[in-house]
C-alpha cells in the first residue's frame, strides 16, 4: 500500500471516529431534548396549578403577581434551552455528513510536536470537552488553512501573534461520512477543490464557499477594524460570497453582542435576495434582514404615494432614447442623484425655517377646525433658534390642545345624539358595564354625558393619530415647492423643463426613483425620524448602483452602522451612475473614520475562455485575471437577419441542454426584447420568464432583461440582441458586460448582420463565429 493510500485510511479511520463521536453527542442531546419537551409540555399544562393565586389583599396580588412571573421565567428558559438544543442538533447532523473540509498541520514557535488542525464549519469537542475533534472555520486558527501555504505562517489571537510553520495543508472532499477526495495543496487552496466547486452545474440558491475561501477574500471575511470596508471586485470575483461568509464571521465572532437582526444587506432585487437566502443557515446561522432599497424606502412612504421602482426608470430610459422628455428626465436624474442636488435642498430646508413650509387643514366632520394658514403662523411664531422637527412636537401639542377644546365643543351638538342612537348593543353593554363601575346607574343624565363623550371621542381619534404623526405637514407640497418656487444655486440645464416634468408627477403623488430618496431626506428633515439605531452593521451589495445622493442618505439614516460595500465600476448600470466612478461617491469618505479598500480582481465565475473574451470590452479590463479553468470559447452567431432567430434560439438551446447544462438564461437588454423572446419561444420549449415581481427561479431554460440578472449566474447564457441597434452606445458597455458575465460555462451571442462594437473590441481568436 503506498504511502497516500495509507494515509486516506488513516483519514477515513478519523472520519469514522469523529462521526462516532458525533452520533453519541446526537444521542445525548436527543435525551436531554425530549426530557425537555416533556417538562416543557407539563409546564404549559400544569402552569396555573403551580401558581398560588390570592387577589384578597394588596399584599396577596403583589405575591400572586411574583408567582406568575417566576413560572413564566421558568417556561421560557426551559423552551429557550429547548431551541438551543434543537440548534446543536441541526449542527451535528451538518458535520455528520461532511466533519471538516481541511487539515494543517502546525508546529508552533518553541514546541516541538506539530498539532495537527481539522476545520469544518463549525466545532467539535471530545467526549470529555478537552479537545477540539474540529475547528471552526472562523477560530483564529483556522486563519491559516486561508492565508497560508506549507512553511513559515502565523496567525493573530487576543493574547498576540503565534508564529509557526505549517508542515501539512490537506483538503477533503466527504460526503455522507464518506472520504471522497483529498488533496495535498501547496501555493493557493486546493486549485483542484476549487477547480471542482467551480465546475459544477449552476445552482439556483448560491453556495457557502467555506471550502474554498482565498486569501483575498479571506481579508474580507474576517476584517474587523474598519468601519467602512469598501470592496471593488470584478464580475464572479465572489464579492456577493465574501460579504454572507463575512456576516458569518462577524456573527461568530461577536456572539455576545451582534445578532442577525443588527444586520442588514441591501440587496439589489428580490430575486437576489432569495438567491443567497441560503448561505447562512447552510453555515449554521440566523438569516439577516435582506432588503432592496426600494422596498425600505417604500415602507418609509406613509403617505399614499406610488413609488416607481429602480428597473422601472431604467426600462424608461433604454426604450425612449430619443424624445424630448426623455432627455429631460435624464438631466433630471443625473441632477436628483447628485449630491449639488443635496446641498440645494439643505439650503431650501435652512430657508424653511423662516417662510415656506406648507400644512395642510384640520378637518372634522369636512369643515376645517384648524386652517392650514393658522398652524403656519403658529409654527412661525415659535423660536426660531428652535429645529424645525421640534418645533413640529410644539406645533403638534398646541394642535392637540385645540383639537381637545373642539371635542368638548362638538359633544353637545345633535350630531352626537345620532350617533348615538347607531351604536351597538356592544357598545351600550360597555357603557352599563363602565357606569355599574362608577354606580352611576340610575342617573340617566351620566349615562347620556357618558355616551357623548365616547362617541366624540371615537370621532376625534383619527385626527388626533393623524396630528401626532405630524400628518398636518404637508411635505409632498413642500418638496413640490423646491421645483415651483425655489431658484436652486446648481439648478441644472433645462431646469424648467424638469420642474415642469416633475411637478407633473408630484401632482399625481407619483414619485419616481430619482425623487424618492431626496423626498424622504427632505421628509425627515422637516418631521424628523429616529435613525435605526438597531442596525449595527449594513451590506450593499451592488453598491455601484446607488447614487451619491443615496448614499447620503443611507449614511443620514444609518448614522451608527459600520458599512460593508461591494461593487463593480464596470457593473454600473443605471442612467446616473454612467458619470464618473460611481463605486465611492467622496461624501461616504468624509466623516467615516476607518476606510479599508480591498480590490478583487480574479474572476472565478466564468470559464477562462468566457473572461478572456469579456475583459476586453470592460474599461479597466486589463487587470481582470481569469481563474484557470478551461471551456468553450464564447459562440458568436451573425444571422443575415433578425427573421431566423426563433429557429437559431431552439437549435442552441437544445444542443446546450444535450450538453448538460441545466440552467439556461436568455439575457435581453430590456424587459420589452425579453417579452418579445418569451413570446417567441413558448410554445416551442417550456421556458420561464423572469420579471420584477419573480422571487424565485428554477433550474430550466428562463428569460430575462439584464438588470434583473445582477449578482446571479448561470450555465449557459445566451445573448439574443447583442447586434449594434442594442448595443452601441457607451451607456451600453456596463450592461452588455454585466450581461455577458452571468455565464459561467456557456457564453452565446447572436446578431443580425451588424455586431454589436463591444464584440469587436476583443480580439478575433476569443471567439467563435458562426456565420448563418
Ligand atoms: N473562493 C471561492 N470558492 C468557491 N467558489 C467561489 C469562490 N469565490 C467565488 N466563487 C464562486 O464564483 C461565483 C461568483 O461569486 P459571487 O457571485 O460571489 O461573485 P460577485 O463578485 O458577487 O459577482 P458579480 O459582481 O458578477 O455578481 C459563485 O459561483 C461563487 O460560488
Amino acid at each position: 500500500m503506498g504511502v497516500k493510500n495509507q494515509s486516506r485510511e488513516a483519514e477515513q479511520q478519523r472520519v469514522d471516529t469523529v462521526i462516532l463521536e458525533i452520533k453519541a453527542k446526537e444521542k445525548e442531546l436527543y435525551t436531554k431534548a425530549s426530557g425537555l419537551k416533556e417538562s416543557v409540555i407539563n409546564l404549559r399544562k400544569n402552569f396555573w396549578e403551580d401558581v398560588t393565586v390570592n387577589l384578597d389583599e394588596p399584599d396577596d396580588v403583589i405575591e400572586t403577581q411574583a408567582s406568575i412571573k417566576q413560572q413564566a421565567e421558568l417556561l421560557s428558559e426551559r423552551e429557550r434551552f429547548h431551541g438551543k438544543i434543537g440548534e446543536e442538533l441541526k449542527t451535528l447532523k451538518r458535520l455528520e455528513n461532511s466533519p471538516y473540509f481541511g487539515r494543517i498541520d502546525f508546529l508552533e514557535a518553541g514546541q516541538t510536536e506539530s498539532e495537527p488542525i481539522y476545520i469544518g464549519i463549525a466545532s467539535l469537542m471530545d467526549k470529555h470537552d478537552e479537545n477540539f475533534l474540529v475547528y471552526d472555520w472562523r477560530a483564529p486558527i483556522s486563519s491559516l488553512y486561508y492565508d497560508f501555504s506549507p512553511g513559515k505562517a502565523k496567525y493573530e489571537t487576543i493574547e498576540g501573534t503565534i508564529c509557526g510553520e505549517m508542515t501539512l495543508k490537506r483538503q477533503f472532499i466527504i460526503r455522507n461520512g464518506l472520504l471522497k477526495g483529498m488533496f495535498d495543496t501547496g501555493i493557493t487552496i486546493g486549485d483542484q477543490l476549487l477547480q471542482q466547486a467551480l465546475g459544477n452545474n449552476a445552482s439556483t440558491s448560491m453556495k457557502s464557499i467555506v471550502a474554498t475561501i482565498q486569501r483575498e477574500q479571506n481579508k474580507i471575511i474576517r476584517d474587523e477594524k474598519s468601519k467602512c470596508l469598501i470592496v471593488q471586485g470584478v464580475a464572479g470575483s465572489g464579492k456577493t460570497s465574501a460579504a454572507l461568509q463575512r456576516v458569518a464571521y462577524l456573527m461568530y465572532r461577536y456572539r455576545e453582542t451582534l445578532h442577525a437582526e443588527n444586520i442588514v444587506l441591501l440587496s439589489p432585487n428580490p430575486l437576489f435576495s432569495s438567491y443567497v437566502s441560503n448561505v447562512l443557515p447552510e453555515l449554521g446561522e440566523a438569516n439577516i434582514r435582506q432588503i432592496t432599497f426600494q422596498e425600505y424606502l417604500e415602507a418609509k412612504m406613509t403617505d399614499k404615494l406610488v413609488v416607481e421602482s429602480p428597473f422601472q426608470q431604467m426600462e424608461y430610459s433604454l426604450t425612449e432614447e430619443n424624445d424630448e422628455a426623455c432627455t429631460v428626465r435624464r438631466k433630471s436624474i443625473d441632477y436628483k442623484s447628485s449630491l449639488t442636488f443635496k446641498s440645494d435642498l439643505d439650503e431650501f430646508i435652512s430657508q424653511l425655517q423662516n417662510e415656506g413650509l406648507l400644512f395642510r387643514n384640520i378637518t372634522f366632520r369636512k369643515q376645517v377646525i384648524i386652517a392650514k394658514e393658522e398652524i403656519r403662523d403658529y409654527f412661525y411664531s415659535l423660536d426660531n433658534s428652535i429645529s424645525i422637527p421640534n418645533k413640529m412636537e410644539l406645533v403638534a401639542k398646541w394642535l392637540l390642545a385645540k383639537i381637545r377644546k373642539t371635542e368638548r365643543k362638538e359633544r353637545k351638538k345633535d350630531w352626537v345624539m345620532d350617533e348615538i342612537e347607531l351604536l351597538s348593543k356592544e357598545d351600550f353593554l360597555h357603557v352599563y358595564k363602565e357606569l355599574q363601575k362608577q354606580e352611576h346607574i340610575d342617573d340617566s343624565g351620566r349615562e347620556e354625558e357618558y355616551l357623548r363623550r365616547k362617541v366624540t371621542a371615537r370621532a376625534f381619534a383619527g385626527i388626533k393619530k393623524r396630528v401626532k404623526r405630524l400628518d398636518f405637514v404637508n411635505v409632498l407640497a413642500t418638496y413640490r415647492a423646491f421645483f415651483k418656487m425655489w431658484d436652486p444655486k446648481n439648478a441644472p440645464d433645462e431646469w424648467e423643463k424638469i420642474c415642469a416634468q416633475t411637478a407633473v408627477d408630484l401632482s399625481r403623488k407619483y414619485i419616481t426613483w430619482e425623487d424618492a430618496a431626496p423626498y424622504l431626506y427632505v421628509k425627515e428633515r422637516l418631521i424628523g425620524e429616529h435613525s435605526d439605531r438597531s442596525v449595527r452593521h449594513l451590506f450593499i451589495d451592488e453598491a455601484q448602483d446607488y447614487t451619491p445622493f443615496q448614499f447620503a442618505y443611507i449614511r443620514h439614516i444609518f448614522p451608527y452602522a459600520s458599512m460593508t460595500l461591494l461593487g463593480d465600476v464596470n457593473q454600473a448600470i443605471f442612467t446616473h451612475t454612467m458619470q464618473g466612478s460611481p463605486l465611492i461617491p467622496s461624501n461616504l469618505e468624509e466623516g467615516v473614520e476607518k476606510i479599508e479598500k480591498i480590490t478583487l480582481t480574479k474572476s472565478y465565475r466564468s470559464t477562462k475562455q468566457i473572461v478572456e473574451f469579456t475583459k476586453h470590452f470592460a474599461p479597466g479590463g486589463e487587470m481582470i485575471e481569469p481563474f484557470n479553468r478551461e471551456g468553450n470559447k464564447p459562440e458568436l452567431i451573425e444571422l443575415g437577419d433578425q427573421a431566423g432567430i426563433k429557429g437559431q434560439l431552439n437549435r442552441k438551446i437544445n444542443e446546450l441542454k444535450a450538453a448538460g447544462h441545466e440552467t439556461i438564461a436568455i439575457i435581453t437588454k430590456t424587459q420589452e426584447k425579453s417579452d418579445t423572446i418569451y413570446d417567441m419561444l413558448k410554445e416551442d420549449l417550456s421556458i420561464v420568464q423572469i420579471n420584477e415581481e419573480s422571487r424565485s427561479f428554477q433550474k430550466g431554460i428562463l428569460v430575462l432583461p439584464v438588470y434583473l440578472a445582477k449578482g446571479i449566474e448561470f450555465d449557459a447564457v445566451i445573448i439574443p440582441d447583442a447586434s449594434f441597434v442594442s448595443y452601441h452606445l457607451e451607456s451600453d458597455r456596463t450592461l452588455f458586460y454585466t450581461a455577458c458575465t452571468r455565464a459561467m460555462h456557456e457564453l452565446v451571442l447572436m446578431t443580425d448582420g451588424n455586431k454589436s462594437p463591444f464584440i469587436m473590441e476583443s480580439p478575433k481568436d476569443k471567439y467563435d463565429v458562426r456565420a448563418i
